[in-house]
């Protein structure tokens, strides 16, 4: 496969000002660079505030944008809104909002404490809608049309076994999703989510697929594609939706993972018949509808 290339022309995002929560790692850093070329200033913020300078300082130099660090835990609305003063501070506004940040690891429901069930729901769903909230109060105060995308996952629609803390809050920001499209639409604001399939971070790989279970599954067997997520296809579709060329589209989730969600069609255990076995199953078929075309049973 050839490398997969930026989408959009230079520019794209010029004077936008774009917040990406867990910006310092993984998809986060993936898409703060691909804004970061395409004219955007761009706000990461996380809880490890030395992640966060490490990856500003490289991207400063990779790209030549403006980047701002923020130390935040996005379960306290307080440091969520020092975030969003220090970007209007340091970039005169705040005009989109990626919600990536996220706490996932695999693991039987019935082992989980209490604890271990709020600290990801807490900050996958509190932090997205604390982010939300804060942020559409100072849109709509300022008649700003601001654009929310939330990174999201297949599993919100189809439910999941052993990260089941994980689906509830996705599927949470999805019904938020959603749902403030269809009430700020009259504000201008548009919220889109996206949901990936699997794109190899360390982040999710540690936590989601650790070695153990990386000796005995290859997800080329599941992926109807045959491979996980380039980054920058991520990051492309990304800078559409928050870009004013998806401005008609609001509410929309769009999936990216290969088709993967795709292996619950209820005939897809036939991708393993042979050239042979299907002459064979046609023949069978062909001999029951015999009878029936000539008028039988
Ligand atoms: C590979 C294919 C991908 C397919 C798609 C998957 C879709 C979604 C993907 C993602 O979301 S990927 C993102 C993954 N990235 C992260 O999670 C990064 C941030 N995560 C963290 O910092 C930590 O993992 C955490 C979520 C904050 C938990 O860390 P920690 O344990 O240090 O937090 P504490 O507050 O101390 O503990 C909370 C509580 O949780 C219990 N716990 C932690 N790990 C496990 C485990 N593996 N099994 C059971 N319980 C666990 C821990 O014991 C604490 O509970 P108590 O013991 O105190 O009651
Ligand atoms: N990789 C994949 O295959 C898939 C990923 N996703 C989603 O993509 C997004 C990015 O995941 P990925 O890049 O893989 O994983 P990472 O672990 O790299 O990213 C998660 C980020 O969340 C930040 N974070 C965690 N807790 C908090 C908190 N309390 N406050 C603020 N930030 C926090 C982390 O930074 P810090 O530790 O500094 O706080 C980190 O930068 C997530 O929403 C994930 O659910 C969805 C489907 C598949």
């Amino acid at each position: 496969m050839n490398p997969i290339e930026g989408m959009l022309r230079e520019g794209s995002l010029k004077e936008k000002t774009i917040i990406v929560t867990g910006g310092g790692t993984g998809l986060g850093k993936s898409m703060a660079r691909y804004f970061l070329q395409l004219g955007a200033n761009v706000v990461i913020c996380s809880r490890k505030l030395d992640v966060l300078e490490a990856t500003a300082k490289e991207l400063e130099t990779e790209t030549g944008g403006k980047i701002l660090p923020i130390a935040c835990d996005v379960r306290k609305t307080e440091q969520i809104e020092g975030v969003i003063s220090a970007s209007i501070e340091a970039f005169g506004r705040v005009d989109g909002l990626v919600n990536n940040s996220a706490g996932n690891f695999i693991s039987p429901t019935e082992k989980l404490s209490y604890k271990a069930v709020d600290v990801v729901v807490d900050i996958v769903l509190r932090g997205s809608y604390y982010f939300t909230l804060a942020l559409g109060k100072y849109w709509i105060d300022h008649q700003i049309k601001g654009t929310i995308l939330n990174i999201s996952t297949t599993y919100s629609w189809t439910g999941s076994g052993w990260v089941v803390p994980s689906a509830m809050a996705k599927a949470g920001v999805l019904a938020m999703t959603k749902s403030l499209a269809f009430e700020w639409a009259p504000y201008g604001i548009r919220l889109n989510a996206i949901a990936p399939g699997p794109f190899p971070t360390k982040g999710a790989w540690d936590r989601l697929f650790p070695e153990e279970l990386a000796k005995k599954f290859s997800f080329e067997n599941r992926i109807p594609l045959k491979r996980t997520g380039e980054h920058q296809e991520l990051a492309n579709l990304a800078a559409y939706l928050l870009s004013d060329f998806s401005s008609y589209m609001t509410g929309e989730v769009v999936t990216l993972d290969g088709g993967e969600v795709l292996n619950g069609g209820q005939f897809n255990f036939l991708k393993d018949v042979t050239d042979e076995q299907w002459a064979a199953i046609a023949e069978q078929i062909k001999n029951t509808n015999k009878p029936s075309r000539n008028g039988g049973e």
